[in-house]
């Protein structure tokens, strides 16, 4: 007989990853993210990366403003996702954090005279996207707000360098993996790169 391996809810793991997240303090979540930036800007693709699609982060997702802001500084192209209908989500460019207001799940988008980047029209360029999430295991699996967001995204674009970014605090050995899941390269944490791909 099989015996399958019983995970617990992915609901139930979401919602203990999001109240760790939630009690992490204002100065907690700002000394990490510190840690994570500056882990991002040391790695081995940043300097040869021309675009970074990046995030704006909300509550207390790991804050990689710092980086960006560090990017467009040296010259890098910045996108960041706007969501739309159906669970598509797009990336658009920004050259300055004023080309944002509030829009879906109140984060901060791209307005509309931002440009729309299809990155197949990147093919000759490096392009590093960084994701935000809920929970990750070492291995590179990945839970966010569990619209699908991302996943559908990668699934379109499969070829783009995924690289997510979490606070340890984040991680589980294990999680239940869908088909439709898509595998991170690389997680950068507070204390740690880890490599995947
Ligand atoms: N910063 C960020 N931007 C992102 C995402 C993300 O996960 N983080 N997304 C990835 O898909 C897309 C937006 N999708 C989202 C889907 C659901 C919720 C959501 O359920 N939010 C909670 C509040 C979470 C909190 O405060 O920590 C809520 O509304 O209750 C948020 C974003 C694109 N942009
Ligand atoms: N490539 C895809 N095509 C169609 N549906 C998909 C695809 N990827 C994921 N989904 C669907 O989206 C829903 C949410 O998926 P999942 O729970 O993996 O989201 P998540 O990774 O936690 O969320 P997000 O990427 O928005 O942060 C599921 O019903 C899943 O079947």
């Amino acid at each position: 007989m099989e015996i399958r391996k019983s995970f617990p809810d992915k609901k139930e793991i979401r919602k203990k990853h999001l109240a760790i997240r939630n009690a992490m303090s204002e100065p907690e979540k700002h000394e990490k993210s510190r840690k994570i930036c500056d882990n991002l800007l040391k790695s081995d693709w940043y300097a040869k990366t021309d675009w970074i699609f990046g995030y704006y982060p909300l509550g207390k997702e790991a804050d990689c403003l710092t980086f960006l802001r560090q990017a467009l500084h040296d010259g890098k192209h910045v996108a960041l996702p706007r969501t739309g209908t159906d669970c598509t989500m797009e990336f658009y460019e920004i050259t300055s954090f004023a080309q944002t207001s509030e829009g879906a799940f109140h984060v901060m988008e791209p307005t509309v005279e931002c440009r729309r980047i299809n990155p197949m029209d990147l093919y000759d360029q490096q392009v590093a996207v960084l994701v935000p999430g809920v929970v990750f295991t070492p291995t590179g699996s990945r839970y966010g707000y569990g619209k699908g967001f991302y996943d559908r995204y990668f699934a379109r674009f499969a070829k783009l360098n995924r690289y997510a970014l979490a606070y340890e605090n984040q991680l589980e050995p294990e999680l239940e993996v869908l088909d439709t899941d898509i595998k991170m390269y690389r997680i950068y944490t507070e204390e740690s790169e880890y490599k995947i791909i």
